[in-house]
């Protein structure tokens, strides 16, 4: 019997594989950064052969430096930064172009004219989605547009797409020599480009953004006894292991942390955060600016669904206080800088650094700082730095409990972030509801371990998973009423006051 599970976890900045044991301790893992490229204002891209190469890097060294081989591995897991595409050649491997990622902007001009069209919730009842720059269907739309020879080879059928999952399970499994192209449900769901009711790509969406349906992967589920794949005994596990979990990274943490009930809810904080509700097997559409998506499926079990609040700047806020402001050398160094004061000092930062995400979806915000006065200081900045998030979460529960109708009872919580002891406590103070966090808190990886490893049988069902997840640490709310009350008015202003501020 094997004794572990593994898992890649491709992240926005960082390639990582952990390998994982029954109980979900960690085992062994290794990391690498990649490149962000910034080739103008707004636009984000990896080098995917970068992010291949890594991948390898990262395996090789998780084993050698925890003495286990490949053929210890049951299954392995693929987790992964969602909506990011790449395109590339089905004969070579070589991808036409940079990976496209979540965060780039340069779909903002085919997004408006979509709008124009038929508005922004026109692929709504199909995608659960708004249409935003934040989509994956956009972005092919935008390298076939733009790279003449992605579009060549996608007409003769000889380009695939598909998101970071996508690349490094084909990659994986052989690349041109048979490797498998498939998506589990989880990030289709985020390309805009699939019907989250039928669980097919949407031929009617596809011919709009004039994407050829040749170029894409197989949807199937994100933890399938039918593998799609095995590792090659050249490759750089060393071994034959099946490759059967699949999940976006976030989706991937909601299923980490087991919230396998409607109701269940957490919250990772990393770069940007991401708030995900289980609302259990049938779709809950959002009237508040939330998205519906698919939270996991396991084998041919109907489809779980969850009800997302994205928020794309909150670590990012931090880095970019260390790298543009100089405030900080480390990011951890923002807590002890904040601490120095008891209060916000009346400062708000509102990190509409590229427009606002969840509830609001406005491409046209840009950031702002109010309520400065001549008393402020650096410190009341740094703690309306960690207060934003708090807040931004906040405005998500409250667009949650208005679509669902769940008034959450606790919040898990996982991400970078939640070193941050000021920062969770605030959060809990705003949200009025326990803050808690888990003995493993590298959901993420953890979460699509867990899909591959109930796939081959290694945890015998979700009751398993559950026996995993244990309390580490916990914040209890102690704000009074009226003080969240007057914080949260404060803040509401704060966001309106970036509204409108770049002419479209
Ligand atoms: N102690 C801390 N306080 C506040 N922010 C932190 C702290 N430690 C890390 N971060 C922020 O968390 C983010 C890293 O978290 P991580 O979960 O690794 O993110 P990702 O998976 O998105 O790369 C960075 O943006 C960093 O600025
Ligand atoms: O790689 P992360 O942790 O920044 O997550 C990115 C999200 O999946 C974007 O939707």
């Amino acid at each position: 019997m094997s004794k572990y599970v593994g898992a890649v976890d491709q992240g926005t900045t960082s390639t990582r594989f952990i390998i994982f044991d029954r109980k979900g301790n960690i085992a062994g893992v290794a990391q690498k950064e990649h490149k962000q490229i910034y080739e103008r204002p707004g636009w984000v891209a990896h080098d995917p052969m970068e992010v291949w190469h890594n991948t390898r890097e990262v395996i090789a060294g998780a084993l050698a430096g925890s003495g286990i081989f490949g053929a210890d591995l049951a299954a392995i897991g693929v987790t992964n930064q969602r909506e990011t595409v790449v395109v590339w050649d089905r004969h070579t491997g070589r991808p036409f172009y940079n990976a496209v990622v979540w965060q780039c902007t340069r779909t903002d001009a085919m997004c408006r004219k979509l709008i124009a069209q038929g508005g922004q919730d026109r692929f709504r009842a199909k995608t659960g989605l708004p249409v935003a720059t934040y989509f994956s269907g956009p972005k092919i739309q935008w390298i076939l547009e733009n790279v003449p020879q992605a579009k060549a080879a996608a007409l003769k059928g000889d380009a695939l797409f598909g998101t970071m999952d996508t690349w490094v399970i084909w990659n994986l499994t052989g690349g041109p020599r048979g490797g498998a192209h498939v998506t589990d449900v989880t990030n289709a769901s985020r390309t805009l480009l699939m019907d989250i009711n039928t669980l097919a790509w949407d031929d009617e969406i596809l011919g709009i953004l004039q994407i050829p349906p040749s170029g894409l992967p197989r949807i199937v589920p994100s933890s399938d006894s039918n593998a799609w794949g095995h590792t090659l005994i050249d490759g750089p596990l060393g071994a034959k292991v099946p490759v059967c979990g699949d999940l976006g990274d976030q989706q991937a943490a909601l299923f980490g942390q087991a919230c396998f009930e409607p109701g269940e809810a957490k919250n990772t904080y990393g770069t940007g955060c991401f708030l995900l509700l289980n609302t259990g097997t049938t779709p809950t559409m959002s009237t508040h600016g939330l998205l519906t998506t698919l939270a996991y499926q396991v084998g041919d079990e109907k489809p779980v669904y969850a009800l997302e609040g994205s928020i794309a700047n909150a670590g990012s806020l931090v880095q970019w206080v260390r790298d543009n402001l100089g405030l900080i050398k480390e990011a951890g160094d923002i807590e002890a800088l904040a601490a120095a004061v008891p209060d916000n000092g009346g400062v708000y930062f509102v990190p509409a650094f590229s427009g606002l995400f969840a509830p609001y979806w406005r491409s046209d915000a840009r950031g702002v700082v109010a309520g400065l006065t001549a008393y402020a200081n650096k410190h009341h900045v740094a703690r309306a730095v960690l207060e934003a998030t708090a807040y931004q979460t906040g405005d998500i529960v409250a667009a949650m409990n208005l679509d669902s109708g769940v008034a959450l009872t606790r919040l898990k919580v996982d991400g970078g972030m939640i070193e941050n002891d000021l920062l969770m406590q605030f959060q809990s103070d705003i949200l009025n509801v326990p803050v808690i966090r888990p003995r493993v808190a590298e959901t993420t990886a953890l979460g699509a371990a867990y899909a591959a490893g109930l796939a081959v049988g290694y945890w015998s069902d979700m009751s398993d998973l559950k026996a995993n997840w244990e309390i580490h640490g916990a914040w209890s709310p102690d704000m009074a009423r009226k003080d969240r009350d007057r914080a949260c008015a404060a803040w509401k202003k704060a966001v309106e006051r970036t509204l409108n501020w770049v002419d479209q």
